[in-house]
């Protein structure tokens, strides 16, 4: 306690010293390391050896009183003091020094949750404390007769104590794993030379009370010495042996784990604190070795101070005297009692509102301990039951970081009184925000029509807090409270999705995202994320990249280029003839390239191909789009190329920018036979092995199949780019995780997939996928979402490359190489009649479906 109000002093060393200064550091860490380590290995030895001390100090006070009471004369020269009645302002003295322990302890204990959000850890410093405690009283028995000495043992206790520096060994212990001795004795080699230092510090700091002169001061401070030195002992050798042996039984128990990985930089002290401490100590010690030695006594310094007040109260005022003793013990107890409770109540019932404290300084939610307990709050009745919503998720939010609150959702905000509507609308159209008015404040506005409900986020300046006060107003208008409580919200940067993902944001759904692979894919393996809620798909899929193997898979991608195209109407046919002529012509198409690649930096305009009906003309720009997929970039161009166009026709009519000719986010033959964005081709062999196997079938069997299916069966369904057996399926997922367009996956999913016999005795299996539309893209879009992102960047394809289009091509080949994995194992899974006994595997949740209530009764035949 004393430490944390030293000032931070920056003092100037010579780099010489300070190099000398290291090296020692660094050689007395390593003794400290092995120390530790030696403690965490060998936990019974060093428990037993401590506890035989132990045994010997208790056996030492029950038969020894004669040693006892020779030490009492020798050492404590306040001894007789002991038996001097209570003084009025010893006893004020004394509640204070209590209650300052009492509380000093309940901060330490509070202050643990900083540490680590486990109730586990506050039990681990309170035992390490509590083991020191019960090590110092016996070992004061020695030393100390009257068994009134003790009765202030625990407050003083309580006050030299560091019980933080036990919890964080715990951390670091229980974050040990398999290699936990070894982090143990890196934990001590880290907190070792503080603590030295600390206990040193404290020792000389605490032990110039023991010169006052004052007996019963000098008494507490010879009592808080040896306390320290105990504390420092155990913490040295009995704890860390403690700490590996419960550690040791716990492994594999998960709650055993602290919540935060353990960080060195936790626990390295700070040099400057410590320089600091270490002058401290110097001139303490200057200070005890005048005080103490010889001559220091025989100028009878000391001496003359020592019995006085004790003697003076012993005969005069009897009645008095034992009047105010029981007067200073009942109030000291009682005061000392009813602090105690307090604290206790507090720690028990309301303690957790410290989970929820906003700081006011950055104003962010701070201080999620404990995942078990159901949280408090204090920021709002709204807010909180907002959160409350979340506590089904609780384990989630271990991982959380937590939404960072603007000045505009500060508790004071959001608890502030309603001012009235003219006020409120006066602040809002004043200021054009609403950054200054309460939750109840913009809601009032809002109903009243004054705010846009979808313009929430803008008018608060504060993504997430425009998600929480729409999830209020919709929750109320539409009754939909409850449900709307279960969608999350929370842990979701909403300022990557305004202005470019969504609108009228009222949170988000989780979809899981699983990985198949390895898939080696050209030379390179690779996992690939895919977020589904179709079970059986993920596993289908790792199947076929398993039968793969390492041979993999080799692709070629062409940048065919994203495509809009516009529907125009001539008055009659024949301009619209000489309309298509004129764009036929290189010199007018070269006009038209130069406006509609003016509008990006990347989009490139590669044709215009032209549809006719009648006297309507369907422009289909086509152009690269560097490594975004393109639409917005297209369909801006395709824009100021008409402007452009509309000077040499006048007469031309644009009809829609989007004539379907495009044609985006629908089947169309169009895109399957000239393509659209990347076309893509891949190919492997399987082996005649791994189709036994992995897939227990052979080649003729899988080429039967496909052939009926996939060409015969889509043929007879009339189906364009529908030749394969579940495309849809893998570019669905991978589009979900990575950001795509999803409803882009109608186009994109046009594959075909060929299979063939080959290798020596025709055994081995050859297969093709053929996709000629895949509409991707690592840049824009969703990509940008955090999420999308991480999955993009274990693809090794986020952003953009150095060669434009470079990471896009590389998600295609991944794509169409996963498709082909997935078509593979359902082929597989189809000619073993496996399907429906994998998907009743995977695909059927035993929570959900089982107990049908409206169960429809077949007749039994
Ligand atoms: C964007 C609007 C609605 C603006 O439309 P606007 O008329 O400029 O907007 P406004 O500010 O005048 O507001 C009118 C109303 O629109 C709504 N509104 C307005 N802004 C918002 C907002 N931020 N959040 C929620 N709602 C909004 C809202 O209802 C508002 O009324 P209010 O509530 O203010 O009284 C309009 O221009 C529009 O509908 N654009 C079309 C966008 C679209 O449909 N995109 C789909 C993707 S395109 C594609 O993927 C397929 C494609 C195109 O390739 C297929 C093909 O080939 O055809
Ligand atoms: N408008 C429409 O009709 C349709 C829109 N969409 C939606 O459009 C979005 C995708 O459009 P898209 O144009 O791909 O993305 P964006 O609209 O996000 O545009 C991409 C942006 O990234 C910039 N950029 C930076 N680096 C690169 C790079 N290396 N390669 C390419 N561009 C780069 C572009 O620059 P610059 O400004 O210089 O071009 C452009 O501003 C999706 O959200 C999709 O859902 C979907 C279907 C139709």
């Amino acid at each position: 306690m004393l430490f944390d109000l030293c000032p931070k002093i920056v003092l100037k060393i010579s780099p010489a010293v300070i190099h000398r200064l290291h090296s020692g550091t660094v050689s007395m860490m390593k003794v400290w390391g092995a120390h530790g380590e030696f403690c965490a290995k060998h936990q019974w030895e060093v428990i037993v050896a401590t506890l035989a001390l132990l045994a010997c100090a208790a056996s030492v006070e029950r038969h020894g009183t004669g040693v006892r009471s020779e030490h009492c004369a020798g050492w404590a020269r306040a001894c007789p003091g002991l038996e001097a009645e209570y003084q009025a302002a010893d006893a004020v003295i004394m509640t204070f020094v209590r209650c300052a322990a009492l509380l000093y302890a309940y901060y330490q204990v509070s202050n643990l949750q900083k540490i680590a959000s486990k109730y586990l850890l506050i039990i681990a410093g309170v035992f390490s404390t509590f083991a020191s405690f019960i090590f110092t009283s016996a070992l004061a028995s020695l030393f100390w007769s009257e068994l009134a000495s003790i009765k202030d043992a625990p407050f003083l206790f309580l006050l030299v104590a560091d019980v933080a520096r036990g919890a964080r060994m715990a951390k670091a212990g229980w974050s040990a794993g398999e290699d936990q001795g070894k982090r143990v004795g890196k934990a001590l080699s880290l907190l070792g030379p503080t603590a030295t230092l600390d206990t040193l510090l404290a020792v000389l700091l605490v032990g110039v009370g023991g010169l006052s002169g004052v007996p019963r001061l000098e008494h507490m401070c010879t009592f808080a010495c040896l306390a320290l030195l105990v504390d420092y002992s155990v913490f040295v050798t009995f704890y860390p042996a403690c700490l590996s042996l419960v550690s040791d039984f716990a492994s594999g128990r998960k709650e055993m784990r602290p919540d935060s990985p353990f960080a060195e930089s936790d626990l390295k002290p700070n040099p400057v604190v410590q320089r600091v401490k270490m002058i401290m100590a110097a001139g303490l010690l200057c200070v005890h070795l005048t005080s103490r030695l010889p001559w220091a006594k025989e100028n009878g310094m000391i001496e003359g101070s020592l019995s006085k007040d004790f003697k003076s109260t012993s005969d005069e005022n009897v009645l008095f005297n034992s009047y105010v003793k029981w007067f200073s013990v009942s109030a000291d107890y009682i005061v000392i009692a009813t602090l105690l409770c307090a604290l206790i109540i507090k720690f028990i019932f309301f303690e957790e509102q410290r989970n929820w404290v906003i700081d006011m300084n950055d104003l962010t939610v701070k201080e999620v301990t404990n995942k078990y307990d159901k949280p408090k709050f204090i920021v709002g009745e709204e807010f909180k039951a907002e959160i409350c919503t979340q506590t089904d998720d609780l384990l989630n939010w271990e991982e959380t970081e937590w939404p960072v609150l603007s000045p505009s959702s500060s508790a004071a905000k959001l608890n502030a009184k309603k001012r009235p509507m003219a006020e409120c609308l006066e602040i809002y159209r004043s200021e054009g925000v609403c950054t200054s008015l309460s939750d109840d404040e913009v809601v009032m506005l809002v109903e009243q029509s004054h705010i846009p409900l979808h313009r929430l986020e803008n008018v608060l300046n504060d993504p997430l807090r425009g998600v929480r006060l729409r999830r209020r107003v919709i929750s109320a208008r539409f009754e939909t409270e409850s449900a709307v409580k279960k969608l999350p919200y929370l842990n979701y940067d909403y300022s990557k999705v305004l202005n470019a993902c969504c609108e009228n944001v009222i949170g988000y759904v989780g979809i899981p995202v699983g990985y198949a692979g390895p898939l080696v894919v050209d030379g390179k393996a690779y996992m690939i994320p895919m977020a589904t809620t179709e079970g059986a798909l993920v596993a289908s899929t790792n199947r076929g990249a398993k039968a793969i193997g390492t041979r993999g898979v080799t692709s070629v991608v062409e940048d065919v280029g994203m495509t809009r195209a516009p529907a125009v109407k001539l008055p009659n046919v024949v301009r619209a003839h000489e309309c298509r002529q004129w764009l036929d012509n290189k010199d007018n198409y070269a006009i038209i390239k130069t406006a509609f690649d003016s509008t990006s930096r990347f989009a490139r305009l590669q044709e215009v191909h032209v549809g006719v009906d009648g006297a309507i003309l369907y422009l289909r720009f086509r152009a690269t789009t560097g490594d975004a997929m393109g639409m917005n970039m297209v369909s801006k161009g395709a824009e100021n190329a008409l402007k452009l166009l509309k000077n040499y026709f006048p007469d031309m009519e644009v009809i829609s920018l989007s004539g379907n000719y495009c044609s985006d986010k629908k089947a169309a033959s169009i895109n399957w036979v000239k393509g659209r964005g990347k076309r893509v081709i891949c190919e492997t062999t399987i082996s005649a092995t791994n189709l036994k196997n992995i897939f227990k079938t052979d080649a003729k069997t899988m080429t039967r199949c496909n052939k009926i299916k996939n060409l015969s069966g889509s043929a007879l369904a009339g189906s364009i780019g529908g030749n394969n057996a579940h495309a849809a399926n893998m570019v669905t997922a991978i589009f979900i995780a990575t950001g795509q367009d999803p409803a882009q996956n109608v186009t994109s999913s046009n594959c075909s997939t060929s299979m063939e016999v080959c290798g020596e005795n025709n055994e081995d299996l050859y297969v093709t996928c053929t996709m000629p539309s895949l509409e991707v893209g690592t840049v824009g879009g969703g990509t940008v979402l955090t999420g999308q992102g991480a999955c993009l960047e274990i693809l090794g394809v986020k952003g953009a490359a150095e060669r434009p289009a470079e990471n896009s091509a590389r998600l295609a080949s991944l794509i169409c190489a996963t498709v082909l994995a997935g078509e593979l194992s359902l082929m597989a899974a189809l000619v073993n009649s496996d399907l429906v006994k994998s998907h009743m595997r995977h695909n059927r949740s035993t929570i959900n479906v089982q107990n049908a209530s409206n169960e429809l009764k077949v007749p039994t035949l």
